[in-house]
């Protein structure tokens, strides 16, 4: 069953909103950064991944967040206009901020770690006024990203974000995104995930993310279906816990659960996974299908990323993930 309903008739299926930024991921794979010499540039960001995704699935899709004022914030800005996107909500910092850099450093396939250069970063400069109710309201479906919480003014852009999209029935998706170096302090980061939380339809996460967000609370042990179960006295009508390699389980409120195994591929790196399965997995709900079969979409579109060498480039056509389905190994779990 899909316990999700979207608003019909409206321009855009996705809207999401967070950072934009840039990844320089490594060449040369299995070697530490030390000794890691070149680079190849993508646009990169979770968020942003996300929505090309979504783009690349054939939703109509768009952004709101903030770019810094130079050749990277216009490389950003247009490669999402080359992969549909709108970008009618990108606004330009005029404050001198910079673009967000994560390297990536490939030791091995399991091995994998994020050097995230983020100090100044124009996507935190995201500001309330920079987000238009009225294109919320175009929406069927929010994206928001839990990094965009870690500081102000990008936090209460987000917050509005939530209010506008509640008002007028848009259906919030929050993929908790939890990225320790951009936040400061344990319990501060703990209460703005769970106020974002208690405002959203689906919470997508993986178990250390829910931990976090649960230690405040003193909740000593991970149970998957507390975890879940907590959030369905508000908002929440699904709530997915991914558990990486071995898969991932989504409760809904009605009280069913959902498992899903993966496709087993030849991994290259690790990250990327979590976005590609967010894009192809709301995709999946927003084409009517049930939660187990988009939780498989979402899987076989994170074994694709896991298999290449970017993560937003590497995204999916429907095409592409359709053959993938027919002809890949599913191991369920
Ligand atoms: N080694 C792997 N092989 C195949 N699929 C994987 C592998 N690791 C992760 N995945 C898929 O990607 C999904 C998300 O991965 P996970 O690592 O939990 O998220 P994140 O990247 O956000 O940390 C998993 O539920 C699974 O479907
Ligand atoms: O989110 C970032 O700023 C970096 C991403 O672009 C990146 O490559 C990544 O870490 C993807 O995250 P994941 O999908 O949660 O593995």
């Amino acid at each position: 069953m899909n316990p999700l309903q979207f608003h019909p008739n409206r321009p855009f299926d996705l809207i999401a909103i967070g950072r934009l930024c840039i990844d320089l991921n490594a060449n040369e794979i299995n070697r530490p950064m030390e000794e890691t010499r070149t680079f190849t540039k993508y646009v990169g960001g979770s968020p942003a991944n996300i929505a090309i995704g979504s783009a690349r699935l054939g939703q109509k899709t768009g952004f709101i967040g903030k770019v810094a004022n130079d050749q990277m914030g216009r490389f950003i800005t247009d490669y999402l206009e080359k992969n549909g996107i709108d970008t009618t909500g990108v606004k330009i910092d005029h404050t001198g901020a910079v673009t967000g850099l994560a390297f990536t450093e490939i030791k091995s396939p399991e091995d994998c770690s994020i050097l995230m250069y983020r100090d100044n970063v124009a996507d935190l400069k995201l500001h309330p006024s920079d987000v238009d109710e009225q294109y919320i309201k175009q929406a069927k479906a929010l994206l928001v990203s839990g990094t965009a919480l870690a500081k102000s003014p990008s936090r209460e852009a987000v917050f509005l974000a939530l209010e506008y999209a509640v008002k007028h029935d848009v259906t919030v998706f929050f993929d908790l995104d939890y990225r320790p170096y951009t936040w400061t302090d344990e319990a501060e980061t703990a209460v703005y995930y769970n106020l974002a939380a208690e405002k959203c339809d689906v919470i997508i996460g993986t178990r250390e993310e829910f931990d976090m967000m649960e230690k405040l609370l003193n909740v000593k042990e991970s149970d998957d279906h507390y975890t879940a179960s907590r959030w369905f006295s508000y908002r929440a009508k699904l709530v997915v816990i991914k558990h990486g390699g071995s898969g991932s389980i989504a409760y809904t409120k009605d009280g069913a659960v959902h498992r899903s195994g993966i496709f087993r591929t030849q991994v290259l790196k690790t990250f990327g996974a979590g976005d590609s399965y967010a894009s192809a997995f709301i995709y999946g709900l927003m084409k009517g299908k049930d939660v187990s079969e988009a939780m498989k979409w979402g899987s076989a579109s994170a074994s694709i990323v896991i298999s290449r060498h970017s993560c937003s480039d590497a995204m999916p056509t429907w095409e592409e993930l359709e053959q993938y389905m027919e002809t890949a190994v599913y191991e369920p779990v």
